[in-house]
C-alpha cells in the first residue's frame, strides 16, 4: 500500500487543529470581556512572527470596529493586508532593516498609546525573534546579523539560541512588556517550542526572562564563538554580567502584574488532531513524543530503530507512530537543507531496503530550513531510488545537502506557507514487511 497521500492527509489534518486563526478566535472573548469592564479607552493590537497575520486577520474580524490601531511584523510571503492593522514584512531567520524600520515604529507607537487607560493585545508566534528586532544600545544590525548567522550554524537550540538574542535586545525578555507599561497586556502566543516555554517563544517579549548574562555569555563558550562573534556583543554581555546594564525583565517585576500570557496552539495539539484522524480512519496510531530534540540525524536513527524494533514486535499492524518537536543541524557541509530533509534522508539510510516503513518529516510553518520545500517523504526504496540514479545518499548527508537529494529524486513535500507554526512533524507508518 502507498502510504504518501494518508500521510499527507494526516499532516494537514494537524495543521487544522494549530491554525493560528481559530487559536485567536477561541480566546477572543477575554479580550473583549476585559475591554467592556469599561476600564480601557484604547484596544492596540501588535504581534510578530510567522503567523502574525492569520492571527491579526482573526482579531480584526472579531474585533472590528473597536480596534484603535494596530502593527503587526510578518516574514516575508507571509503577510496580507488589513484594514486596522498594519502589516509590515520582514526578513527570517535573519533581521533585515525592514523589521528593525517596523520594530521601532511599533516602539513609537505603544511609547504615544501606552496609558492605565490601553489595553493592548499582542500576537505572538515563532519567527518573532528575527522580526521584531531592536538591538541593545552600541550593537548595529549588521552585528546583530552576524551573531544571528553564527548562532544558527553552530547548532544551537532554540533555547541557547534566544538566551544570547534576549540578552541584546531593546524588546525581548520581557523588554516589550517594559514599553507597554502602564498598559494591560494579553498575548496570545502560538507555541513552536519544546514544552511551550513562555520565555523563548519569540523570545519571550511579554515574559519573565529565567536566563542571565551570565547564561548567554555561557553559550558563546560553549559553541567556541568568543572571537567570532562582533566585539560589541561581547563586550555587552560582559557589562551586563558585572551589572552594569541592566538584566532583561525577572518575574518579581511589577510590569508582568499588567500581562496574562495565553498558548492558543502548539505542537502536541497538532499531534493529538493527527492521531485522532488516523484512528477515525480506522488505523491504530500513537503519539511518541511532541519534544523531540537533539541532531537530527541522531533522532533519525532513533525514530529508525522504533519503527523496525515496533514492525517486528508489534500485533497492532499498521501502526502510524507520531512525533514531534524540534531538532537541530549542525551544518558542518556547504549543501542547502533543513532539519526535516536532513531527518528524513538518515532516515531512508536506516531503513534502506526494509518493506513497510514510510515516514512524513516536515516543517508546520510549509518552511524547512531555507528551502522551500516543508520536509520530505521516505520509505526503504528511497536509497536505492538514488542509487539506480547515480547518486551517493550518504555524500548528500555528509555535506548537508538532503533538500538537493530530494529535489534529484522528487521525494520533497511541498506546501507552501501554511501560516501556522508549531515546530516539526513526523508521521510514520509501520505495516507489515
Ligand atoms: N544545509 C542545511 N541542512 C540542514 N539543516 C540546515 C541547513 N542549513 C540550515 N539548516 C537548519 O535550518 C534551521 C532553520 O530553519 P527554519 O525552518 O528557518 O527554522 P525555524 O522553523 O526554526 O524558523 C536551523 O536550525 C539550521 O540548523
Ligand atoms: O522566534 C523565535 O525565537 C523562534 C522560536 O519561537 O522561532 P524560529 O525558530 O521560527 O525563529
Ligand atoms: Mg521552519
Amino acid at each position: 500500500m502507498d502510504y504518501k497521500h494518508i500521510l499527507k492527509d494526516l499532516f494537514f489534518a494537524g495543521l487544522k487543529s494549530v491554525d493560528p486563526h481559530t487559536g485567536v478566535k477561541n480566546y477572543i472573548g477575554e479580550v473583549l470581556s476585559e475591554y467592556k469592564t469599561g476600564k480601557y479607552e484604547t484596544l492596540l493590537t501588535i504581534g510578530f512572527g510567522k503567523a502574525a497575520y492569520q492571527m491579526a486577520l482573526a482579531v480584526e474580524e472579531s474585533l472590528g470596529d473597536l480596534l484603535t490601531n494596530g502593527l503587526v511584523i510578518t516574514k516575508y510571503g507571509h503577510g496580507g493586508t488589513l484594514k486596522n492593522i498594519k502589516i509590515e514584512e520582514a526578513a527570517h531567520p535573519i533581521p533585515d532593516e525592514n523589521g528593525l524600520k517596523a520594530t521601532n515604529r511599533m516602539i513609537e507607537l505603544l511609547k504615544k498609546n501606552a496609558t492605565e487607560k490601553t489595553l493592548v493585545l499582542c500576537l505572538i508566534s515563532g519567527g518573532g525573534s528575527a522580526l521584531l528586532v531592536a538591538p541593545y544600545k552600541g550593537i548595529t544590525l549588521e552585528e546583530k546579523k552576524d551573531v544571528t548567522k553564527l548562532l544558527l550554524k553552530a547548532g544551537t537550540d532554540i533555547e541557547e539560541l534566544n538566551t544570547v538574542r534576549k540578552h541584546i535586545s531593546r524588546v525581548k525578555g520581557g523588554r516589550l512588556a517594559e514599553h507597554c507599561y502602564p498598559a494591560r497586556i494579553i498575548s496570545f502566543i502560538l507555541s513552536d517550542v519544546i514544552g511551550d516555554r513562555l520565555e523563548t517563544i519569540a523570545s519571550g517579549p511579554t515574559a519573565p526572562d529565567e536566563t542571565t548574562y551570565k547564561h548567554a555569555l555561557r553559550v558563546l563558550k560553549k559553541f567556541n564563538l568568543f572571537k567570532k562573534v562582533p566585539p560589541s556583543v561581547l563586550d555587552l554581555l560582559r557589562k551586563g554580567e558585572k551589572g552594569i546594564i541592566p538584566e532583561t525583565l525577572k518575574k518579581d517585576n511589577p510590569v508582568f502584574k499588567k500581562v496574562t500570557n495565553i498558548i492558543v496552539g502548539n505542537n502536541k495539539k497538532a499531534l493529538q488532531a493527527i492521531k485522532h484522524q488516523a484512528v477515525k480512519l480506522g488505523f491504530n496510531a500513537q503519539i511518541i513524543s511532541a519534544e523531540l530534540s537533539g541532531e537530527a540525524r541522531e533522532v533519525a536513527k532513533f525514530l529508525a530503530n522504533l519503527a523496525l524494533k515496533t514492525q517486528k514486535t508489534s500485533p497492532n499492524l499498521p501502526l502510524f507512530l507520531i512525533s514531534g518537536g524540534e531538532t537541530t543541524v549542525t551544518v558542518k557541509g556547504p549543501g542547502i537543507g533543513g532539519r526535516n530533509t536532513e531527518l528524513a534522508l538518515a532516515f531512508a539510510l536506516e531503513i534502506a531496503g526494509k518493506k513497510g516503513i514510510t515516514l512524513l518529516s516536515a516543517g508546520s510553518d510549509g518552511t524547512d530550513g531555507p528551502t522551500d520545500a516543508a520536509g520530505a517523504i521516505v520509505n526503504g526504496d528511497t536509497v536505492h531510488k538514488a542509487k539506480d540514479l547515480g547518486l551517493d545518499p550518504e555524500r548528500f548527508l555528509e555535506n548537508n545537502d538532503s533538500y538537493n537529494f530530494f529535489k534529484k529524486i522528487r521525494g520533497l513535500f511541498i506546501t507552501g506557507p501554511t501560516g501556522t507554526n508549531v515546530m516539526d512533524i513526523q508521521i510514520i507508518v509501520v505495516d507489515s514487511p
